[in-house]
């Protein structure tokens, strides 16, 4: 049997809710072949209010795994999630181009979910310049749109029509702005622009705050959809049903952090 095969190029949480192990556990879920290439890990302190510490990997062990999977197997899909500095988003610029990537969703994770502010503002400016024109579908979140757009704080679906707009001229082809829980409104609402259309996706919002992890999980669900040959539209409608009922079933690991439930969307289709 053959299988899609599909590259996730991300970090490591440690605590298994987002970055790569959440974008492994979709692929598999959907039914696609996972691979990795690991960018930093990710550590929390259980003795400091769960503080994230992040650990870049080295450039060229980077470039090792992403020659392992591009080189020597192929992909049918690809997907950035953390990418921790400018030169590690840079050499994910280098081999979607060198490879001729086609299907590429670039997740542009520039805070951890509780956190407003950017660590590393040139990452935001490097994502704009390097990575979105690559990018098939960018799936940034309130806060990441507002960073890209330079619009600073996006408050209405308006806002987020406009920051998509403003995202979609630096040259990705759809660009996915989620409100999520963030943005006050009575459905969990993404707004999805193609250059000349907007697609409002509606879904349920669910009373939690067990999301950590919903923007890998959404992204890893597309890049498998598209892996598996759907259109941009598809994949990102069939995402949107998944991540709705991996929040719906999301659960509690600790007093600091509650995770998506990767596997609810198979248990509805039975
Ligand atoms: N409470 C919620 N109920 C339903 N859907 C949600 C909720 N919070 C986020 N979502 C959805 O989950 C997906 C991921 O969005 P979001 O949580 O904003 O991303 P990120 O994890 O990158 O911050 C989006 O489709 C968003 O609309
Ligand atoms: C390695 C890694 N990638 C990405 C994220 C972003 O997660 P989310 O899907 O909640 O935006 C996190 C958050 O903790 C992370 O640790
Ligand atoms: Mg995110």
């Amino acid at each position: 049997m053959t299988m899609k095969k599909a590259l996730t190029i991300a970090g490591s949480d440690t605590s298994g809710g987002a970055g790569i192990q959440a974008d492994l556990k979709t692929f598999q879920e959907l039914g696609v072949f996972g691979m990795t290439a690991l960018t930093v890990i990710v550590a929390q302190d259980p003795h400091n209010s769960w503080f994230h510490e992040v650990f870049p990997i080295e450039l060229s062990t980077l470039e090792k795994q992403i020659e392992t999977v591009l080189s020597g197997i192929g992909v049918d899909a690809v997907k950035t999630g953390m990418l921790g500095t400018t030169e590690l988003i840079e050499l994910a610029a280098k081999k979607i181009d060198q490879y001729q990537l086609k299907n590429v969703v670039v997740d542009p994770v520039l805070v951890c979910k509780g956190a407003d502010e950017v660590l590393h503002p040139e990452n935001a400016d490097c994502l704009r310049d390097v990575l979105v024109p690559r990018a098939t579908v960018v799936t940034p979140n309130l806060f990441e749109a507002g960073q890209l757009s330079q619009m600073g704080a996006l408050k209405t679906v308006e806002d987020m029509k406009e920051a998509a707009k403003r995202i979609h001229d630096k040259g990705a082809a759809y660009v996915l702005v989620k409100g999520g829980g963030k943005l006050q409104h009575e459905k969990a609402i993404d707004v999805l622009y193609d250059g000349t259309q907007f697609d409002i996706l509606e879904g349920e919002r669910i009373d939690t705050t067990y999301t950590h992890g919903a923007g890998c999980t959404y992204s890893a669900a597309i890049c498998a959809e598209l892996a598996k040959g759907q259109s941009v539209r598809d994949a990102v409608n069939i995402a949107k049903e998944f991540i709705t009922e991996a929040i719906r079933h999301s659960f509690k690991l600790n007093q600091y952090v509650g995770p998506t439930n990767h596997g609810a969307y198979r248990k509805l289709q039975k």
